[in-house]
């Protein structure tokens, strides 16, 4: 019997990367969204077709339109679908953006992760589901600690980082309180082609695209004085498969374990199409947040020596493919999907 995965959030950047990849590995998967629209399922269908043929994907996949808010409905999913995995994607991951909208990013990230716990808890099967949450590095956005692991101090600095802490609480306490399969994916940065300009590399990659082009004569971004750990999507989707096929759940940090700064992306970017960041690059007030987090590098021990996890693929390789990506999206031969 084929494994069945559900997949809250299907239609992101992390949802579509692991769909391929528990497809490609003979899963049966659902996949939720808030709107199962006609183009949405036309961008999964479309991004899952580069690797599989229309005949696998009818045969694996399902897209469901569901409301996590709604627990009844939560319920009324889980007890339908009744996966053996869940990975539950699904939320508002703009950290800028949840300053703006707190008590929406608290309900898309903290109570959906309630209600899907609850339905987990509540499920009559003979088995009980595994589940993952995709947590965030920024539980950490105040620690002035180099590098990041699971035992770090908590700091949450933003109604993001708040509401992804919270749902972690939960899975701990369902984890520790109901023994269910429950772990968090602290999640460091992660990119990928499918990043969108709403965050930081998308946006430079984008930028880099269209000056190359001759599209737009500067890149506007915010504060250039930050730092992160951008590891490559690809990798992290491999980690939340691993956490979950684990012997006991735990929670573990994903990352890379390298520091860059916001520069040495910009350098890495314009680079690709031989030009000088300095020349092009400009600030504005408009893209700073209240608070931000200056640096996020994570220690991903744990995983490496637990689950033998091991990030592939390399920082100036991913920030090229960004860019060659863009410059082909601009140039209307590909699509951000
Ligand atoms: C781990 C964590 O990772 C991601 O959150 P993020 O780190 O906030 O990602 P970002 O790409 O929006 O910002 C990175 C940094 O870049 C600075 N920055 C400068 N100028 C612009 C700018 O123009 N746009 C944006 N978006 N950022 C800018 C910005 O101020 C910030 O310091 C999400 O996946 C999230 O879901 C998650 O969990």
């Amino acid at each position: 019997m084929a494994k069945v995965a559900l997949i809250t959030g299907i239609s992101g950047q992390d949802g579509l990367i692991l769909a391929e990849r528990l497809i490609r590995n003979g899963y049966v998967v659902h996949g939720t969204s808030r709107h199962c629209s006609t183009s949405l399922v036309q961008k999964v269908r479309n991004f899952l077709i580069q690797q599989h043929s229309t005949e696998e994907i009818d045969q694996q996949l399902r897209l469901i339109e569901s409301s996590l808010l709604n627990a009844e409905a939560a319920k009324k999913l889980i007890d339908e679908v009744a996966p053996d995995e869940i990975y539950h994607l699904a939320g508002q991951s703009r950290v800028g953006r949840s300053f703006e909208i707190p008590v929406e990013t608290f309900e898309a990230n903290t109570q959906s992760t309630l209600n899907l716990l609850e339905a987990v808890r509540k499920s009559t099967s003979d088995h009980k589901p595994r589940f993952l949450l995709a947590g965030s590095a920024e539980i950490f956005g105040g620690s002035d600690e180099a590098l990041l692991s699971e035992t770090s101090r908590y700091a949450p600095r933003s109604p993001y980082a708040a509401s992804k802490l919270s749902a972690q609480m939960l899975v701990e306490t369902y984890r520790e309180s109901y023994k269910l399969f429950a772990c968090t994916a602290i999640l460091f940065n992660h990119e990928s082609l499918l990043r969108t300009p709403e965050f930081v590399t998308g946006k430079i990659a984008q930028g880099v695209a269209r000056i190359a082009l001759g599209l737009d004569q500067k890149l506007v971004l915010g504060n250039l004085n930050i730092g992160r750990d951008w590891g490559d999507a690809s990798d992290t989707v491999e980690a939340m498969r691993l956490i979950l096929s684990a012997s006991h759940p735990e929670d573990f940090v994903v990352a890379t374990g390298t520091w860059r700064s916001l520069t040495d992306f910009l350098d890495a970017a314009f680079r690709v199409v031989g030009l000088n960041w300095h020349d092009y690059v400009e600030t504005s007030s408009e893209f700073l947040r209240p608070v931000d987090t200056p640096r996020l590098v994570g220690d991903a021990s744990k995983l490496r020596s637990k689950l033998g996890w091991k990030p592939r693929s390399e920082f100036t390789e991913m920030v090229e493919q960004m860019v060659r990506h863009y410059l082909q999206v601009e140039r209307g031969t590909a699509s951000i999907e």
